[in-house]
C-alpha cells in the first residue's frame, strides 16, 4: 500500500507543531527549527516526521558511512511525504572502548529512549552496524513503540592477504596462535589484522555485527535482503532509499514494534543464528531486545529450539567465506528461505515491509550452493547453542558450530564417553591475570586443562568482556594444540572459533560458582546432561564462601556505578533492572517543557 492510500490520522509530531490549545508552546518547539532553514508550512503540513538515528561518527568507525547513507534515507523520506529530522545516538565501538562497548549497550538504549519519547518523532528509521548499536536501538524502540525500522549498515569488502581471506577478528585469533607458535612475525600479524579491514562497514565475518544485523532482518524489523548487502555496494544505498520511503509508510499503516516482535518472531531468529553459525553474543542481546519487547523468552529457548538447526552459511568462523560472498549467494533471506521449506521457520510473522515473513522470502532460494548449504546437506548437523548448567552456574552456553574436528575427538569423542569430559581447572581471575600467568610453567598446563576466567561479566568487568575465548599456553601451541576447553562469565567475539562455555551466570562477581573454584579443582562436562560441575564437595564450597567473593576493580566512572546498581546478568540479557516495565511509552505523550 502506498502511504497516499491510507487514510490520513493526527499524528504524535502534531502535538508539538499544530496544537491548538498550547499555542505558546507550539510557537517555541517550532521557531529554532527554522535555523537550518525548515519552514514551519512543513512542520505543521501532517506530513509524518521521521528521526534518523544516527549511529555513525569518528569513534564508530563500522557506522561511519551512514552519514552518507542518511542522505538517502532522506531523500526516500521525502519522496514518500515524510519529513526527515537526523540526530547522533550513543556510539558504541566494540574494537576501541574500554573496558568494553558493553558498558554502554544499555546507555546508548537510554539516551535514544528519551529522544524517540521527548521529541517529535512519528516514526524513526534506526541506523545499526557494529554489535550493539543493533540491540541498544531495537531495545529503545520497542520501549517508546513508534513505527521503526532498521537500516543496516553492512560488512566490509572481503579481506585478502597473500591469496588468502582474511576475515575481522577471525584473523585476530588465527593469527595469534600462528604467532605463538612461531610461525609469523609480529609485521605480518598486524599486516594480516589490517588487511581484514578494506572498507567502509562493519566486521565481514559472521561475527555479532552479521549476526545482530541478521537478527533484525530475522524478527521482521528490516526489509527483506537489508542485512547482509555489503557497505560499499551501490545496492547499500539503495535499500537506504528503500528503507526511508517505507519509514514513512509505517507511519502511515501505524505498523509498531509491538505488532511486529512477536515470542514466534525471536524463535525464528534463534533459528536463524544457528544456521548462519552466528555469534553468542546474540544470546544475551535477544534476551534483552524480547524483555523490552514484552516477550517471554527463556535461557532454555536456545537449546530448545536453536540446538537441533544445521549450519548452512559456510561463513567464517564457523566456515571458509565473508560477507561479499554470503550476500551474492542470496544472504540472510536464503538462508530463511530453507529453514522455511525445512519446516522450521514461521512463516506467518508479520514484518516491516507490511507482508508476512513468508511473502517476503518467495523466490529467495540461495543461488551459491558453496556458500549456502541446502537444508537437507548442511555444513554440520544440529549446529546451535547448548545450554548448559551445574554448581558452576545456573546458565552458560557453548557454541557447538565451531568445534573443531580435532578438539571433537580429543574432547568429546573418547570411547564409552562421548560428549564428557574431566579436567584440571586453571583459573584466572580477569584477563590481566591470564596474560601474565598463562605461560608460567608452574601452572604445568597440559592438554588435560580446562581454563576458567572470572570477573569477566557484567557486574565484574564492569559491562561483560570478550576474553573467554583464551588461547593455550605457546608450549601447546607449539605441540600443534590449538584449544583447550575454556569457561567464563565473560563473553566471546562473535568472530571467535573457539568451543567456549560462555556468559556464564549468576557470575563470579554475583556469588555465581565460579567465585568458589580453586586452581586445580576437577571440572566434569556431560554435554550429554547439559552439566558443567566442579568436583567438589558441598561442605568445601561452603568453607570456601566464607574467603568472600574474588575481587574485581572498583567502579571508574558514574555511569558504571549506576550500570553495576541496575544491571541483570548475561542469562537476562544483562538489562537494566525494571526496564521492561516502561513499555510502549508513546501511548502516553510527554508534558510540555514550559
Ligand atoms: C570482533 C569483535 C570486536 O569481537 C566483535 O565485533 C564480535 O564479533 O563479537
Amino acid at each position: 500500500m502506498s502511504g497516499s492510500e491510507h487514510p490520513k490520522r493526527r499524528l504524535r509530531s502534531q502535538d508539538w507543531f499544530d496544537n491548538p490549545d498550547h499555542l505558546d508552546m507550539t510557537a517555541l518547539y517550532l521557531e529554532r527549527f527554522m535555523n537550518y532553514g525548515t519552514t514551519p508550512e512543513e512542520l505543521r503540513s501532517g506530513k509524518p516526521i521521521i528521526g534518523i538515528a544516527q549511529s555513525g561518527s569518528d569513534i564508530n568507525p563500522c557506522n561511519r558511512h551512514h552519514l552518507d547513507l542518511a542522505k538517502r534515507v532522506r531523500d526516500g523520506i521525502r519522496d514518500a511525504g515524510g519529513i526527515p529530522i537526523e540526530f547522533p545516538s550513543h556510539p558504541l565501538f566494540e574494537n576501541c572502548k574500554r573496558p568494553t562497548a558493553a558498558l554502554d549497550r544499555n546507555l546508548a538504549y537510554l539516551g535514544l529512549v528519551e529522544l524517540l519519547y521527548g521529541y517529535p518523532f512519528d516514526g524513526v528509521v534506526l541506523t545499526t552496524g557494529c554489535d550493539k548499536t543493533t540491540p541498544s536501538a531495537l531495545m529503545a524502540a520497542s520501549t517508546v513503540d513508534i513505527p521503526a525500522i532498521v537500516l543496516s549498515g553492512g560488512p566490509m569488502l572481503d579481506g585478502w592477504h597473500d591469496g588468502e581471506l582474511v576475515g575481522s577478528g577471525t584473523v585476530i585469533w588465527r593469527s595469534r596462535r600462528k604467532y605463538a607458535a612461531g610461525e609469523i612475525t609480529k609485521e605480518e600479524f598486524l599486516e594480516r589484522a589490517l588487511d581484514s579491514a578494506p572498507s567502509v562497514g562493519h566486521c565481514n565475518t559472521m561475527g555479532t555485527a552479521s549476526t545482530m544485523n541478521a537478527m533484525a532482518e530475522a524478527l521482521g524489523m528490516s526489509l527483506t535482503g537489508c542485512a547482509a548487502i555489503p557497505g560499499a555496494y551501490r545496492e547499500r544505498g539503495q535499500m537506504a532509499y528503500r528503507t526511508g520511503r517505507r519509514a514513512v509508510e509505517l507511519v502511515l499503516q501505524d505498523i509498531k514494534p509491538s505488532d511486529i516482535l512477536t515470542r514466534e518472531a525471536f524463535l525464528n531468529a534463534i533459528r536463524v543464528n544457528s544456521a548462519i553459525g552466528g555469534s553468542t553474543n546474540a544470546q544475551p542481546h535477544l534476551m534483552a531486545m524480547a524483555k523490552h519487547a514484552g516477550v517471554e523468552l527463556h535461557p532454555e529457548d536456545w537449546q530448545v529450539h536453536g540446538f537441533d538447526i544445521p549450519l548452512l552459511a559456510n561463513v567464517q568462523p564457523a566456515g571458509a567465506y565473508l560477507g561479499e560472498r554470503f550476500h551474492r549467494a542470496g544472504g540472510v533471506p536464503a538462508i530463511m528461505w530453507e529453514l522455511l521449506q525445512a519446516g522450521k521457520l514461521n512463516g506467518s510473522c508479520p514484518t516491516v515491509t507490511g507482508l508476512s515473513m513468508a511473502e517476503n522470502l518467495a523466490g529467495k532460494e540461495a543461488i551459491d550452493r558453496e556458500v549456502i548449504k541446502p537444508y537437507g546437506e548442511p555444513m554440520r548437523e544440529r549446529a546451535g547453542f547448548l545450554v548448559l548448567k551445574g554448581n558452576l552456574f545456573d546458565f552458560a552456553i557453548m557454541k557447538t558450530s565451531v568445534i573443531s574436528e580435532g578438539f571433537r575427538l580429543r574432547y568429546l569423542n573418547q570411547p564409552g564417553r562421548e560428549g564428557i569430559f574431566e579436567g584440571r581447572a586453571i583459573v584466572f581471575d580477569g584477563s590481566e591475570d591470564y596474560h601474565k600467568r598463562i605461560n608460567d610453567p608452574s601452572l604445568a598446563i597440559d592438554e588435560d586443562c580446562i581454563l576458567v576466567i572470572r570477573g569477566a561479566g557484567p557486574l565484574g568487568w564492569p559491562g561483560s568482556a570478550e576474553v573467554v575465548n583464551m588461547q593455550p599456553p605457546d608450549h601447546l601451541i607449539q605441540r600443534g594444540i590449538l584449544s583447550l576447553p575454556t569457561i567464563g562469565d565473560g563473553r566471546q567475539s562473535g568472530t571467535a572459533d573457539s568451543p567456549s562455555i560462555l556468559n556464564a551466570s549468576p557470575e563470579s562477581a554475583a556469588g555465581g560458582g565460579l567465585a568458589w573454584i580453586r586452581n586445580g579443582d576437577t571440572i566434569r562436562i556431560d554435554l550429554n546432561q547439559g552439566r558443567c560441575d566442579m568436583l567438589v564437595s558441598d561442605e568445601e564450597i561452603v568453607r570456601r564462601k566464607a574467603e568472600g567473593i574474588p575481587a574485581v576493580p572498583a567502579d571508574a566512572t558514574p555511569w558504571q556505578m549506576l550500570y553495576r546498581q541496575t544491571v541483570t546478568q548475561l542469562a537476562d540479557g544483562a538489562t537494566i533492572k525494571g526496564a521492561e516495565g516502561f513499555r510502549q511509552i508513546s501511548k502516553r505523550p510527554p508534558r510540555h517543557n514550559h
